[in-house]
């Protein structure tokens, strides 16, 4: 990285003087090295929207975000951790562990199979935030130290998953369309949002790795449908019913720990799983706390609402009317700051 002459000696000189005197080195007589948001704002001296002031990314890492929508920081979260995420995933799959509140899901072409307690029968848990153990992974401080920057000091977590995506069965129904997270969420606005997404292994194109449309996060929140798929599409599996096809596509590798934070209007999706193992990751959507609740009413979104609730419907007895924001509000959880509208 280049730096200006006089910043790099005056650098210099600070380092020299703290050396031969650190009374003096600590006095007022030196201009105060820059933050690293002016840093990012002499290099990159467009506004930035999408991505707040902060101390921790690099203007490169900063100036990435804005322009693609995503960000993947190596290595964040440790193998140790992993495994115990990976431990009380396959006690929940073998009914060890009961979980308050936890949406499991089966993959569409085994749904209607005998139930086995293995992770075989398991392609995904949602909401995981009654789960000690697995929620630990949400308030990892390394995790919400780059949320900050992107949501902000008051930080809810959303929405958690973790992604147990299966050898597939031959049908291509382990694939997950492209589409917009934004799409299943009534809160705005879309820029305080982020999911964080670690990958619990290696995953690359041969386990399905996630597959992003780099910049589309500047787009409008699509229309979403089930897409035409002839093995089958999994419930709530919706996709963006048209993109830009000539827009390059680009296949995350990633290694296990690795992160990616991505905003909830990137396009984005998963290929099919080609090997003989479940591959894992574990994810959480945060959000400001001062976000607000939208009705969904009349928009794009209207269908998916009514799906959830038909599901709801299903689970809880036909008297229960869910508002979806009732819904998401005994769902999210405070991980940092203060807890405003959400
Ligand atoms: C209180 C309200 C809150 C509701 C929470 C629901 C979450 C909504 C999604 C929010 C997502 C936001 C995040 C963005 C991420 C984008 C996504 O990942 S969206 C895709 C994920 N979608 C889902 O996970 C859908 C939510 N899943 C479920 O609700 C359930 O897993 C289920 C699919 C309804 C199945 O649950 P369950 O009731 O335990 O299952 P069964 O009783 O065995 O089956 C009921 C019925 O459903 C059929 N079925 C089961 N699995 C599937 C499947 N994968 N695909 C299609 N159909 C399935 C099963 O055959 C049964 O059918 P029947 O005809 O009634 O017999
Ligand atoms: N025919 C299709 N129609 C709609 N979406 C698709 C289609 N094929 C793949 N996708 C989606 O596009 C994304 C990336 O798929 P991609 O083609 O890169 O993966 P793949 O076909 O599983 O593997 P690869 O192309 O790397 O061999 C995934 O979200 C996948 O669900
Ligand atoms: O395949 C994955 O791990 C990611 C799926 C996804 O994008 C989602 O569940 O929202
Ligand atoms: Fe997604
Ligand atoms: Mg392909």
């Amino acid at each position: 990285m280049e730096e200006s002459g006089g910043r790099g000696a005056s650098l210099r000189l600070e380092v020299l003087l703290r050396h031969l005197s650190p009374s003096r080195a600590a006095g007022a007589t030196l201009a105060p090295s820059p933050t690293s948001a002016q840093l990012a704002k002499e290099k990159y001296p467009t506004q930035f929207c999408y991505t707040l002031d902060n101390n921790l990314l690099s203007p490169e890492q900063r100036h990435f975000y804005e322009e693609n929508g995503y960000l993947v920081i190596r290595n964040l979260v440790s193998s140790e951790d992993i495994e115990c995420f990976r431990n009380e995933f396959m006690k929940i799959c073998k009914n060890e562990v009961k979980v308050p509140g936890l949406v499991i899901m089966r993959d569409i072409s085994i749904a209607k199979s005998e139930f086995v307690a293995d992770q075989k029968a398991v392609t995904k848990i949602q909401d995981f935030m009654g789960d000690e153990e697995l929620f630990r992974y949400c308030t990892l401080p390394q995790i919400l130290k780059y949320v900050e920057c992107i949501v902000g000091p008051n930080i809810m977590a959303m929405h958690t998953m973790l992604i147990n995506k299966p050898p597939d069965p031959g049908k291509k129904s382990s694939r997950h369309p492209l589409h917009q997270d934004l799409h299943f969420f009534p809160f705005r606005p879309a820029d305080r949002i982020v999911c964080a997404w670690t990958a619990m292994e290696r995953i690359d194109r041969r386990n399905g790795c996630l597959v992003v449309l780099p910049g589309s996060h500047k787009g409008p929140l699509k229309q979403h449908d089930y897409p035409e798929w002839e093995g089958g599409v999994n419930k709530i599996y919706h996709g963006v019913r048209d993109y830009d096809k000539n827009t390059p596509r680009v296949h995350l590798v990633m290694e296990k720990g690795d992160t990616v934070f991505f905003h909830p209007l990137l396009i984005h999706g998963s290929g099919m799983n080609r090997t003989e193992g479940f591959r894992k990751a574990i994810s959480c959507h945060y959000a400001s706390s001062d976000c607000y609740y939208i009705d969904v009413k009349g928009t794009s979104q209207e269908k998916v609402e009514e799906e959830i609730q038909e599901l709801a419907r299903k689970k809880y007895g036909a008297e229960i009317i869910v508002i979806l924001k009732d819904a998401w509000m005994v769902r999210g959880r405070l991980v940092k700051g203060k807890r405003i509208n959400m």
